[in-house]
């Protein structure tokens, strides 16, 4: 291989790095030493080795020394060190140290956890990596478009998002969009060159990375990948974060509002050690550690965490998130809308019969059909049933296609036989009759009457009523002077031939999915481009008992808020276009609901994309894929329940920290105020404040793997915020009356002296904290169903820890002092009473009206 094959792509002094387009055809496969049969596996990988992987940015997983550096410099650790800094300079090395210790501790936890969970994440996202049709060693290979190198040749089929930059080798009427990187909104044809282009938007032989096929296929040269692509250095100028989704603005308002609470109580202690003149250094000290103690700084870890071991089980129940966040919104999906082919039915679409317009079965007609297919279709399952069901060894050959698209429904091609020529147009019957003027009947052309057309739409009515999809072929014999080339405005005064229809059975697991969704109350709407009939046919067969269908014609003649209104009833959807499929997706989240859509077609990419919870499958088209934030392993709507309950049981989890780590936060707030005017002593250490925080969140460690309540899948949620703040006032108050009767008990009946008090409220508060976990677990009795076995461990593990070093002699280096026997028993009562209380509490809120609905 040649050294200099960077420049040689890049245009050798050119000032224009990536003029590559300004190269023709044969001198680029000279210079990037490739041929139309693809560079050999070794060959590529040792390019591979040099160019990099093919993606637009580099990985950017934060490194140990960065993430380590970016905790430490957050302002209430950064402030905490300072704080050991200062202990350690007045000869107080035991507090300075351990404090140094703790937060190490605690920030090594997060990191390792959060690391686990990306390297799960990550490896989900990979098993679902685009692939490219590559010619290596001469043979055609799907690769990961992550390896494709610069001399790559690469296959296009429609749908195919073009996986880097170069030119275009074979074009049958590639049509592209590349609307991602000029801004475009009308696809582009693609054909060879040499355009002698002096831009790139010129260049009518180059492909850009990021670009769609819309229609028609062909085959690429890569020039040049990642970063180096038109679109590589958007992106990197770009750089983008999604929006954020209800969920995380839900999870920041919530953080905010601790923040600011925090804040308060932190000048509240302090103001009020310096009121009763205490030791100002230790009163800073407590009430950082109380800052630090009372900020949730784990709820983004344990949301990381729980939402990629939810991302795990999902997996393993075939459905692979794209995004985590993605799993809230399936969670929350109220409505969802699909597809009909490949969801609903198996998508084994077969022939049944080709018939003239007198019903006659008709060789003539699918021996043009079949040709249609083979020479100007694109590999859809109507075409292949076609291909496959024609007569073999015509001899036909294509001298121009205008391909199918979703707007015209029809597809065509200019063709030849032994020297006579002829246009042949297949498509939806309404769009094929609305260009045909003549019929053939009994061997003779007529003229296409109402008669006639009364009469074609009443056949094909019939047929789809029992679920036969129908194209009509129709065909014209171009003058001798036509030029052999082909756009759709050549799609007129044909003569119609006859009609092919298909069956395309229903799947049988279909009719129990939907069952299975509208009992956890998701309800299915049927978006489809085809015809009325064929789709009231389908939703009689997997159960959905709906009498009207919307047509693509009404729901244009409907504005945004008729159409809101009326889609949120109708469940069934027939003749839409990409754009209408849309429509209807806005307008159904307009009317609140959280839409899901799940397709596999070009057509039904933006739709995906325009839903809360974009959904495909995982043979479908790159760019369904591309736009969608799930991916179904399996086109089964089985698959997809299964996935909408996982997401719900990661959501509950979620739920379950959030409200363990508001409600403790809350209540040790309040009692560590109420303490510090109340006592003569801090109730607890700086020290002690610290480590109490640092076995709290070992053991919430088993959150993320415990069970769910049934109750918590049944219905989608939302985000409830008034919910979370109910909850957080009582439980906070309950346990902080609690709190302050161990006070009383301890000071009025043990009269126990400073480190006394500290290390029996220290395990009072161990006990009290880490054990309500198993109460706020669950909506019913605490006893009814059992912790996973990790949160017992996590949860105990700590607890024993706590109350081991309380009473160890070790103890002492963190200022325990045994407080005695009858002290303990106090605590241990107390500790009782609350949990009782707290159950009792817990039913009452959990039942009370608000049980997670938006
Ligand atoms: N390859 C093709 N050639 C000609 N016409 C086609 C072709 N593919 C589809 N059509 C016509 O376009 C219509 C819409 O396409 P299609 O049914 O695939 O849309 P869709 O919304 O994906 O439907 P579905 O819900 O069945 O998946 C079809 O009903 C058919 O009449
Ligand atoms: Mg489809």
């Amino acid at each position: 291989m040649s050294d200099d094959l960077p420049l040689a792509v890049r245009g050798v002094g050119s000032a224009e790095p990536h003029s590559f387009w300004s190269i023709a055809l044969p001198q680029a496969f000279l210079r990037l030493a490739t041929s139309r049969s693809g560079l050999s596996n070794r060959e590529a990988r040792a390019r591979l080795e040099r160019y990099g992987p093919n993606q637009m940015r580099p990985d950017r997983r934060e490194g140990v020394v960065r993430g380590l550096w970016r905790r430490l410099t957050q302002p209430l650790v950064a402030l905490l060190l300072i704080a050991a800094v200062l202990a350690g300079s007045v000869g107080d090395f035991v507090s300075s140290s351990i404090i140094a210790v703790v937060i190490l501790l605690s920030i090594a936890l997060e990191i390792w956890q959060n690391r686990r969970a990306e390297a799960a994440a990550d490896k989900l996202k990979r098993s679902v990596a685009m692939r490219a049709a590559v010619m290596r060693d001469g043979v055609v290979a799907e690769v990961p478009v992550a390896q494709l190198v610069p001399g790559d040749v690469v296959e296009l089929r429609p749908g195919d998002i073009v996986p880097a930059d170069g030119w275009v080798v074979e074009s049958r009427s590639m049509r592209v969009d590349e609307a991602a990187l000029t801004g475009e909104p009308y696809p582009v044809e693609k054909r060879v060159g040499p355009s002698g282009a002096a831009t790139p938007a010129e260049a009518y032989d180059v492909m850009f990375a990021g670009a769609s096929l819309v229609s028609g296929s062909g085959v690429m040269l890569t020039a040049v990948t990642g970063a180096d692509t038109a679109l590589g250095r958007v992106a990197a100028a770009l750089e983008t974060e999604p929006p954020a989704s209800a969920f995380q603005r839900g999870l920041t308002d919530l953080g905010r509002l601790i923040v600011k609470l925090t804040i308060f109580l932190s000048l509240f202690v302090i103001a009020a050690q310096i009121a009763f003149d205490r030791p100002l250094m230790e009163a800073f000290l407590f009430a950082l550690a109380l800052a630090v103690g009372v900020t949730p700084e784990l709820l983004p870890m344990v949301t990381t965490v729980t939402l990629s071991r939810g991302a795990v089980r999902m997996a393993e129940r075939r459905v692979i998130c794209k995004t985590l966040s993605a799993i809230h919104d399936l969670g929350a999906m109220d409505v969802l809308c699909t597809d009909k082919t490949g969801t609903l039915t198996a998508a084994r679409i077969g022939l049944t019969s080709a018939l003239d317009i007198d019903g006659q079965p008709s060789a003539q007609v699918l021996a043009l059909a079949a040709a249609s297919a083979r020479l100007g279709g694109d590999n859809s399952p109507l075409d292949k049933a076609l291909s496959a069901a024609g007569p073999s060894g015509e001899d036909w050959r294509a001298l121009a296609a205008a391909p199918f698209d979703f707007q015209r429904r029809r597809s065509s091609v200019f063709a030849e036989r032994a020297g006579a020529r002829l246009i042949i147009v297949k498509g939806a019957p309404e769009a094929v009759l609305a260009v045909c003027s003549t019929v053939r009947r009994a061997g003779a052309w007529r003229e296409l009457d109402d008669d006639a057309r009364m009469r074609v739409a009443d056949v094909v009515d019939q047929a789809a009523s029992q679920g036969l999809r129908c194209l009509a072929v129709a065909t014209r014999a171009p003058a001798e002077s036509d030029a052999p080339t082909l756009s759709p405005a050549d799609e007129r005064e044909l003569a119609l031939e006859g009609l092919c229809f298909f069956a395309d059975p229903v799947k049988p697991t279909s009719r129990d999915a939907i069952a299975r969704l509208a009992g956890m109350g998701v309800r299915v709407k049927i978006l489809s481009g085809d015809a009325q009939a064929v789709v009231a046919h389908v939703a009689r067969e997997v159960g959905l008992h709906a009498s009207t269908v919307l047509t693509g014609d009404q729901v244009a003649a409907l504005g945004d808020e008729a159409l809101a209104e009326r889609a949120a009833s109708v469940d069934l959807f027939a003749r839409l276009d990409p754009d209408q499929k849309v429509r209807v997706v806005r307008a159904l989240s307009q009317a609140g609901h959280t839409v899901g859509f799940l397709g596999d077609g070009i057509n039904d990419a933006p739709a995906i994309r325009a839903a809360d919870a974009g959904l495909s499958v995982d043979g479908a088209t790159d760019v369904a894929r591309a736009a969608a934030d799930l991916i179904l392993l399996e086109a089964d709507l089985g698959v997809l329940a299964e996935g909408v309950a996982e997401g719900r049981r990661t959501h509950a989890n979620i739920l379950k920290y959030i409200r363990m780590a508001t409600s403790s936060n809350f209540g040790n707030m309040i009692s560590m105020a109420v303490a510090s005017i109340a006592l003569p002593f801090l109730p607890l250490t700086p020290v002690q404040v610290l480590l109490n925080n640092l076995l709290y969140d070992v053991s919430e460690a088993g959150i993320p793997y415990d069970a769910v309540d049934p109750d918590e899948a049944r219905a989608p949620h939302g985000w409830d915020i008034a919910h979370i703040y109910h909850f957080t006032l009582i439980m906070g108050l309950l346990s902080s009356a609690f709190d302050l009767a161990s006070f009383a008990i301890l000071r009025l009946a043990f009269g126990a002296p400073e480190a006394a008090f500290q290390t029996a409220w220290f395990i009072e508060s161990m006990i009290t904290q880490i054990l309500v976990v198993f109460v706020i677990r669950t909506g019913g009795p605490c006893w009814a169903t059992r912790p996973h076995p990790l949160l017992i461990a996590s949860s105990l593990g700590a607890l024993g820890c706590a109350i081991a070093l309380a009473l160890a002699p070790l103890g002492s280096l963190f200022g325990f002092a045994n407080p005695g026997a009858p002290a303990l028993a106090a605590m241990l009562a107390i500790s009782c009473g609350y949990l009782i209380a707290a159950e009792l509490a817990k039913r009452m809120i959990m039942r009370g009206p608000a049980t997670s609905r938006t």
